[in-house]
C-alpha cells in the first residue's frame, strides 16, 4: 500500500498551510476533510493527473485547476507543475479540483527564449539530478559544468553518471576529468548494459526512499536504458517507436512521475520524474537558445565590418543594411537587443547562484538532513 511518504511527502509539506487554501476555505466554504494531498504526475493542456496514496503504485485521478488558484496565480510559474504537492478537492465524479499548491522545496525553471523572456517551470521538488554523460566523444566537461550550475540554481543535488564504461579504454581518465569539474558532486562510472552487479547498483546509494530523482543529459547517453533497467521493464519510449496512431492521437499516455525501485534495496522506492522538458534540459545553454531563436540576426551579425559590431549605427553594419532594405524589421532587432541584454543579466545571475552555492556548501553538509532516516 503506497503512502504519501512513498511519493515524497515529508515534514516540509506537512507543516504548511498553503495560503490559497485558507482563502478557498473562506470563500468556497470548503472543509479540510473534503480535500486530500496529492502530487502532480502529469500536465497536459488544461488538466492534470494527480497521484495520491493507495494501491500498489498510488492512486491516480484527473484534476482541473480550481478557479481561485487560477485567478490568484499572478505568474504562470505559480501554477502547478509536475512534481508539485497540491491540495485536491475530492469532487464527486472522475474529475477532481486542484485547490492550492504547497511551497516548493526545489524548482527547475527554463528561460524560454522568444519575444519576451519568460520562466517556465519544468519540474519541482526534485532531490537528486543524475547528470548522465558517456565515456566517449560525447563527454564534454564544459557541458557538465552548465548542468551543475542549473542543478544548483534549482536547489537540488547532482550526481554525475558516466555511462558506457564498457566502451572506454581508460575509464579512470574520464572519471578524473569529471571529478575535476564536479565541484564536490559524486561521480559514478557504470555501464547500463552490464548485467552484473557492477552496473546500476552504484546508483542505489543516491536513491533514498521517497527521494525524487531525474535523469538529464544529451540524447543517446543512455538515460532510457538506465531507467528501463531500474524499472525492470520497458517504461520509456524507445527511439523509433511512434506515439501517434493513424488518427494522429497519442496512444500512450506515459506517466511523467513513476515509482522506481532501488537496485540495492528492492523494498525501497524513489520517485522518478521524466517530463519532456527535463529531457530537453540541455537547451538551458541560454546562449545557444538565443542563437537558435534569432538565427537570422545572428547570420547578419557575422557580415558586419567590425567583429564586435553592436548594430547601433556603426559603419559597414550588415544589420543596419538589412533594416534599410526591409529584410529585417526594427521590432525583431529590438527583441534581439533585449534578449542579448537579458542573457547578460541571466549569466551574471547564474554566476552569483554558483558562487552562493559554493559558499554555502560547507554549511549545508553539516545541517541535519530533512528526512533521511
Ligand atoms: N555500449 C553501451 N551502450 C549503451 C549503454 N547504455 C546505453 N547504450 C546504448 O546507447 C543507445 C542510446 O541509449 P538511450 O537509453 O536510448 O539514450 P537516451 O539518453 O535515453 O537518449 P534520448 O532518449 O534520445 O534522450 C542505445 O543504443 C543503448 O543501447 C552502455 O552502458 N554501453
Ligand atoms: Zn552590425
Amino acid at each position: 500500500m503506497i503512502r504519501l511518504e512513498d511519493l515524497g511527502w515529508n515534514d516540509f509539506y506537512a507543516e504548511q498551510t498553503p495560503g490559497e487554501l485558507e482563502l478557498v476555505e473562506f470563500c468556497e466554504d470548503i472543509e479540510p476533510e473534503d480535500c486530500f494531498a496529492a502530487r502532480i504526475s502529469r500536465h497536459d493542456g488544461q488538466q492534470y493527473d494527480v497521484l495520491t496514496a493507495g494501491g500498489t503504485s498510488g492512486t491516480q485521478f484527473r484534476a482541473r485547476l480550481g478557479g481561485v488558484l487560477r485567478y490568484r496565480a499572478g505568474r504562470p510559474q505559480e501554477l502547478p507543475a509536475v512534481g508539485d504537492w497540491v491540495v485536491v478537492r475530492n469532487d464527486v465524479g472522475a474529475l477532481k479540483t486542484v485547490m492550492a499548491v504547497f511551497e516548493r522545496q526545489t524548482c527547475f525553471v527554463r528561460q524560454a527564449a522568444g519575444q519576451v523572456i519568460d520562466e517556465q517551470v519544468i519540474a519541482t521538488n526534485v532531490d537528486t539530478v543524475f547528470i548522465v554523460t558517456s565515456m566517449n566523444e560525447e563527454f564534454e566537461p564544459r557541458r557538465l559544468e552548465r548542468y551543475l550550475v542549473a542543478v544548483r540554481a534549482a536547489g537540488a543535488s547532482a550526481v554525475i553518471v558516466l555511462n558506457k564504461l564498457d566502451l572506454a579504454d581508460d575509464p579512470d581518465a574520464y572519471l578524473a576529468r569529471a571529478e575535476a569539474v564536479a565541484d564536490g558532486s559524486p561521480v559514478v562510472g557504470l555501464s547500463a548494459l552490464d548485467t552484473s552487479s557492477r552496473g546500476l547498483d552504484a546508483l542505489g546509494a543516491w536513491l533514498n526512499h521517497g527521494d525524487t530523482i531525474v535523469f538529464v543529459g544529451s540524447s543517446g547517453v543512455g538515460k532510457s536504458t538506465i531507467v528501463n533497467r531500474l524499472m525492470g521493464a520497458e517504461v520509456q519510449e524507445t527511439s523509433g517507436i511512434r506515439e501517434d496512431d493513424a488518427r494522429g492521437r497519442h496512444t500512450t499516455t506515459a506517466r511523467q512521475l513513476l515509482l522506481i525501485p532501488n537496485p540495492e534495496n528492492p523494498g525501497s522506492l524513489g520517485v522518478l520524474i521524466d517530463t519532456p522538458g527535463m529531457r530537453e534540459f540541455q537547451l538551458w545553454a541560454h546562449e545557444d537558445e538565443a542563437v537558435e531563436a534569432f538565427d537570422d540576426v545572428e547570420a547578419l551579425n557575422v557580415s558586419c565590418r567590425f567583429r564586435d559590431c553592436a548594430h547601433n549605427g556603426e559603419p559597414g553594419c550588415a544589420v543596419q543594411e538589412a533594416l534599410d532594405s526591409g529584410e529585417l524589421s526594427a521590432e525583431r532587432l529590438a527583441s534581439w537587443h533585449k534578449l542579448r541584454e537579458e542573457l547578460e543579466i541571466q549569466k551574471a545571475r547564474q554566476a552569483a547562484v554558483a558562487r552562493r552555492a559554493n559558499r554555502s556548501k560547507s554549511s549545508r553538509s553539516t545541517r541535519p538532513s530533512k528526512k533521511r532516516k
